[in-house]
């Protein structure tokens, strides 16, 4: 009895063997045949490049977005490139980059940050440039209490006071723009003059971004070391991160050499030093406010009170994550700083892209003037009053006026690159892990199938037949999406609530407010506008494409309108008391 127990045991432990083994070489089979069907699958097709470079000397370093569009004309929906050793997929049609970006996220969330502007200058700590992983993930979850939906709803009295002293501003700025020290070369190609139009609708996005991420104004244009360094530093970052700039960015293998051979490492560091001047300065202050017990309600202050909370001193030193999960001082400063750079240039130049396409289709200025006078109220000779938000809904040629700007010029023009975190297939073409993975929105904005005769500015392609309510159609759903300029996925721009309603509050009320106008050309008689459809004259190189600096006169449309912005102006410095934030500071105040 016993012996045949014990040979029971012995077939049943022989036929657990027997399964455990089967069930191996079943999932093994089943492994290695999807790895070599996927190794049998091509990558998708792209132009032949050469060895060793790959494709490297066939992109336009400083302007990428032409070349890569004539490419999806050629290879289509989605094309391969090779620089140096990194594999490269484009993604060219709304599908394929919602197909992957979007709807496949958990593989496609990650970045290929660039090596010395990622590593070195940023110590590894740029959010926007964070790896798919816990660091991005527990800084991205910061955010969420500073520019999430129920925090970009709270921002918006103060988006309305800072947007009152934008048109005062640009009102007694009148034509200080046309001066001939603006149509200099060499102006035009730098940096913008602080005493150039631009600077105002600059003050009043910086503004925003600074008062949620550490409580404080911008209270003045020229001057401002502030203002000046954060765009500074954004201007720097865009410069270095460019693909191509550095070949150690290009070829893993050179970031072994020691430091005599290998300056970018050198240089790239002095530039942290530089850029935490900066950032590390504005966290140091913030600090210094909860020792002095000020009361402060900002992203970063929030965040330090409660980090000391969890029971860390004020200063936690070093880069990434404490044990349990906080963010040490470098991370936060990086992650405030990345608030500071994502919503600053992108937002401001979206509204001088506006301004320059209302001067460049007279008819459509018209026609967005008469919808917001009529929704305000400045009809038949009244001036009516300033637009509010709820006025949303009655402007929907308004809306679709902002949306054809984002459209036709997507500020960051190819979007932020994503990366493979795992081998994938789509449409019997290979993605490698690793991949860099670009959706391409100017070539996305620009198909024909989607925007018939897509260069032209034409905002009535967005209104429909129900024309009551414009929805803005930019959220990271893929249905119901019309443009694709705040990204992908998991990866999605959180700052998108707060872009719009900036938009919307500023610009309503510029065009209520203002007659504006590019200065007459002596030499033709004609308004001198920048002709929208030249690349180089108009909008400046870079991975974020914005208009160059152009002329125009304000003046405020009736002397009534000039006492409404007048009034509001002032009644703003004493909103900004109340909340407890700096007036601003102009001559005369
Ligand atoms: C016109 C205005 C804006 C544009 C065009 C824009 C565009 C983008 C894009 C393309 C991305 C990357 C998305 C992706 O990887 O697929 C991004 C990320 C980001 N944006 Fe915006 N943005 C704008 C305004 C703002 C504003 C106002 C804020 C803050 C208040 C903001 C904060 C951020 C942050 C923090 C990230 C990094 C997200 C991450 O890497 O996880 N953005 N933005």
């Amino acid at each position: 009895m016993i012996v045949s127990e014990n040979s029971l045991r012995n077939v049943a432990m022989s036929l657990a063997i027997i399964c455990t083994v089967c069930l191996g070489l079943i999932a093994c089979t089943v492994y290695f045949q999807s790895v070599s069907s996927r190794r049998r699958l091509v990558l998708p097709p792209g132009p032949r490049g050469i060895p060793i470079l790959g494709n490297l000397l066939q992109v336009p370093v400083l302007r990428p977005y032409p070349k890569f569009r004539e490419w999806a004309k050629q290879y289509g929906p989605v094309f391969h490139l090779k620089l140096g050793p990194q594999n490269v997929i484009v993604l060219n049609t709304a599908k394929a980059a919602n197909d992957l970006l979007s709807e496949r996220s958990k593989i496609y969330s990650s970045r290929p940050p660039p090596h010395v502007a990622h590593d070195i200058m940023s110590a590894g700590q740029r959010l926007v440039f964070l790896p798919y992983d816990t660091e991005w993930k527990q800084s991205r979850k910061t955010l969420n209490s500073a520019i999430g939906p129920q925090a970009s709803k709270e921002l918006r009295p103060t988006q309305e006071l800072e947007s009152r002293v934008v048109i005062w501003d640009l009102l007694n700025h009148g034509n200080k723009s046309c001066g001939p020290e603006f149509s200099d070369p060499a102006v035009i190609n730098s940096e913008v003059p602080e005493t150039h139009w631009f600077a105002f609708i600059r003050r009043y996005t910086t503004s925003v971004v600074m008062t949620i991420t550490y409580g404080k104004r911008i209270t003045r244009v020229t001057n401002n070391p502030h203002l000046h360094k954060i765009y500074d530093v954004l201007a720097n970052f865009t410069h270095v991160g460019q693909p191509g700039n550095y070949l150690a960015d290009a070829f893993p293998i050179l970031r072994k050499l020691p430091d005599f051979l290998a300056p970018w490492r050198i240089e790239g560091r002095k530039m942290h030093e530089w850029e935490m001047e900066l950032w590390g300065g504005l966290l140091d202050g913030a600090k210094r406010m909860i020792e002095e017990r000020v009361a402060n309600t900002s992203y970063v202050n929030n965040y330090l009170r409660a980090r000391t909370e969890a029971g860390h001193p004020l200063t936690v030193p070093g880069v990434g994550l404490t044990p349990d999960g906080h963010l040490r001082d470098k991370l936060l400063a990086y992650s405030a700083g990345t608030i500071l750079e994502a919503g600053s240039d992108t937002t401001a130049s979206t509204m001088q892209s506006f301004i320059l396409f209302m001067l460049a289709h007279p008819p459509v200025l018209e026609r967005v003037r008469a919808e917001i006078d009529a929704a305000v109220g400045a009809v038949n000779g009244s001036d009516g009053r300033m637009p509010e938000f709820d006025d949303e809904d009655k402007c929907p040629y308004f809306v679709a006026c902002i949306k054809e700007t984002l459209r036709r010029r997507p500020p960051t023009i190819m979007g932020i690159p994503h990366l493979a975190d795992e081998d994938d297939e789509y449409e019997g073409m290979f993605i490698p892990k690793g991949s860099t993975v670009i959706g391409n929105v100017w070539t996305i904005h620009m198909d024909p199938a989607v925007f018939p005769n897509p260069m032209a500015f034409q905002p009535e392609r967005w209104l429909n037949d129900s024309c009551g309510k414009m929805t803005w159609g930019a959220g990271p759903e893929a249905r119901g999406r019309d443009h694709y300029v705040f990204g992908w996925g998991r990866r999605f721009c959180p700052g998108y609530h707060i872009a719009q309603a900036s938009f919307f509050i500023v610009l309503s009320r510029i065009i209520w407010a203002l007659d504006f106008r590019a200065p007459i050309d002596p030499a033709t008689g004609k308004p001198k506008v920048p002709d929208i459809n030249d690349e180089e004259a108009t909008w400046t190189s870079g991975f974020v494409s914005v208009p160059r600096i152009y002329p125009v006169e304000f003046k405020a449309r009736s002397p009534g309108r000039e006492q409404i912005i007048q009034r509001a102006f002032l009644e703003a410095q004493n909103a900004w008391d109340t909340l407890g934030l700096e007036r601003d500071q102009r001559e005369g105040l």
